[in-house]
């Protein structure tokens, strides 16, 4: 066999090729100083194997014994060059086993050593959303086939050894120990559940509008209006005051985001300033109100309308719709005995949250000197199922619409917390009536049997009317809930510690697009600078090598292997540049090369930037 050091200074990868007869020759596969090799240069099989079964056979590099032997990490010294001796270009060939069969054993570290690291860092080499996609696309991948890198250290000696990857270069999933609940939560679903959820918003951010339906193709800038009202028809939408109005999602053109529109029908402006508020509005970001955009009027639909922009919340549901809308025979049974929850029931631990964030946004409102005026279950949305987030809506409309009424700023506050108050009875007796006259001592006695003293006491506070001793306002109001904002409070931060988990899931795919990118704009450029073989010599070849090895194997019956979870090894340890080694077949199976990760990194990234360079290229045409 005969042992070729592949002369580059970029790699250290160590070619290991069918001798040639005297009339063959290969010029495009070896580099151009092939024919001489480093005398003095330690046997690369020392550094692998720890010997070499060719040394007094031909094998023309250093042989040191033992004691002498360079370690890997000394071995940087100039090579001295000399000819390949007519017995190492007889030795025999090398005929890999089976294509498969390509990993290299290497000597460090040992086991425990890696298994400390492992357990460490929490440390997987498939790790990543893309590994859980590997598990999904081949359901006949098991969990072991998805590590099965890792069995390297189970006890059985005939399983090779790998180096750690360079695990500082690696983000490990936050290990479930530090996750108090991976399972659906108040806030997060279940990771699926989550993925599903993010794709239906998308899908529904995507939807197309009806056609037919006679809107205007754009107005101020937004285009593709699509109606969102849920009622049947025009007559059974809620007013809004004395005001039809419609919801609209439209894209617009400068930055091609969604917006919900709220369009007010009939509506003349008679005073510029009233857009003030709008202006103040604008202002405000919290994460329970919907942020509002802008507002102008407009004849685009044959009247007058006014329209005010808001951020769209994709999959949006009023409260009124999801809580309060007839579906159950609960509504108003007040049977006046102890009863367990109804089908439809808010939970109380929901209800908290709702209350919560409400709350929250009133206090944003209140301190920035204005008033909400639309806290109502038909204009509070909750913007995902699990993520029990509500948002206000409409806001600032009311403001504009009532302009010339001139109403006193603390009586709006007073109102906002009335409204609030209502909108808790509301959904505790899944009644939209339920604080009237009529219904009143009927929902507190329901309140009372089916939720905690709490609530009612907070319910009873927002309805009630200020008077000078006991002034009504957001703040006292927290006196009363404060001891449930802690359990809000450790819901939000379970959530964060779970949309973190879920999102270092997802921080490795960029690292492997990034590379397949280059991989991609390297592979196959016959067309580069006119050489039809670029792809065939020097850096390039082992990149194309690298290429089948990690997506053109096939398995002992010829069948193409396709292992995400080996792609995804692969790629994380290139990336890292493991010194780990392997054994690159050329197609033919007549010749291979050793290389580590790391040399394959290095000729990437030349190959690459050579690409790349913006001056003296040739590929710019
Ligand atoms: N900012 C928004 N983002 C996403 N959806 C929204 C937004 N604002 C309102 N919607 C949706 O638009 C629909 C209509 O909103 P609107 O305020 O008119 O509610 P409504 O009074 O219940 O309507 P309807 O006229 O159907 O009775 C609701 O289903 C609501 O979920």
């Amino acid at each position: 066999m005969a042992y070729f050091a592949r002369p580059s200074s970029a790699s250290a990868a160590v070619r290991i090729v069918k001798p040639n007869t005297p009339d063959e020759s290969t010029p495009a596969q070896l580099p151009s100083r092939k024919d001489s090799v480093p005398r003095q240069t330690q046997c690369r099989n020392i550094l692998i194997y720890g010997f070499c079964k060719f040394e007094d056979k031909g094998c023309v590099y250093y042989h040191p014994s033992a004691p002498d032997a360079i370690q890997p990490t000394t071995q940087s010294e100039t090579p001295a060059v000399a000819s390949i001796s007519a017995q190492a270009v007889n030795a025999p060939v090398f005929i890999p086993k089976s294509s498969s069969v390509n990993r290299v054993p290497s000597p460090s570290p040992s086991p425990p050593e890696y298994q400390a690291i492992q357990e460490q860092y929490g440390y997987d080499l498939g790790n990543g959303r893309l590994g859980e996609a590997a598990t999904q696309l081949e359901p006949q991948y098991d969990d072991f086939s998805v590590h099965q890198d890792m069995s390297y250290y189970s006890a059985s000696s005939q399983f090779f050894i790998r180096e750690p990857l360079n695990y500082h270069l690696y983000t490990p999933i936050i290990p479930p120990s530090f996750v108090s609940s991976t399972s659906d939560s108040h806030f997060v679903p279940s990771s699926s559940e989550l993925r599903q959820l993010l794709q239906t918003r998308s899908e529904d951010v995507r939807s197309a509008p009806q056609v037919g339906l006679g809107l205007p193709e754009e107005i101020q800038g937004y285009h593709t209006l699509t109606p969102l009202d849920t009622a049947a028809t025009t007559s059974d939408r809620r007013k809004l005051f004395n005001w039809s109005s419609v919801v609209y999602r439209a894209t617009h053109k400068a930055d091609g985001i969604p917006y919900a529109l709220l369009r007010v029908e009939n509506f003349r402006l008679m005073h510029q300033a009233a857009f003030s508020s709008i202006e103040a509005w604008s202002k405000i970001r919290h994460p329970n109100i919907v942020s509002v955009h802008e507002a102008f009027t407009t004849r685009s639909f044959n009247d007058n309308s006014l329209v005010v922009a808001y951020t769209y919340h994709p999959r949006a549901q009023t409260l009124h719709d999801l809580h309060l809308k007839p579906k159950s025979t609960y509504q108003n049974n007040y049977s006046g005995h102890p009863q367990p929850p109804p089908l439809g029931a808010i939970p109380e631990r929901t209800l908290w949250s709702y209350i919560i964030q409400i709350a929250s946004a009133i206090k944003k409102v209140h301190e920035a000197g204005m008033a909400a005026r639309t806290i109502d279950a038909t204009k509070v949305l909750l913007t995902g199922k699990n993520r029990r987030v509500v948002r206000i809506s409409s806001c600032g409309v009311m403001d504009v619409l009532m302009y010339d009424t001139h109403q006193d700023l603390h009586y709006l506050q007073q109102e906002d917390l009335s409204q609030f108050g209502r909108l808790v009875f509301a959904l505790t007796c899944n009644n939209p009536n339920a604080a009237s006259t009529s219904n009143f001592q009927k929902s507190l006695d329901h309140m009372s049997r089916m939720y905690s003293h709490d609530v009612k006491t907070a319910a009873l506070f927002l309805i009630s009317k200020s008077n000078p001793h006991k002034v009504k306002t957001i703040n006292r109001l927290y006196e009363i809930i404060g001891s449930r904002i802690t359990a809000e409070l450790d819901d939000a931060l379970e959530a964060t510690d779970r949309y973190e988990h879920e999102l270092t899931g997802e921080l490795e795919n960029a690292r492997i697009v990034r590379l397949l990118c280059k991989l991609n704009f390297i592979n196959e450029r016959p067309e580069f600078a006119l050489d039809p073989r670029w792809s065939e010599t020097g850096d390039r070849y082992i990149i194309k090598l690298f290429r089948d090895y990690v997506f053109h194997q096939v398995d002992e019956q010829g069948n193409p292997v396709t292992n995400l979870s080996h792609v995804l090894t692969c790629l994380n340890k290139l990336d890292a540049g493991s010194e780990e080694k392997l054994m690159l077949v050329a197609r033919d199976e007549q010749s291979c090369l050793v290389v580590s990760y790391r040399d394959i990194r290095t000729c990437l990234e030349s190959a690459f930037s050579e690409l790349a360079r913006p001056t003296g290229s040739t590929y710019t045409r």
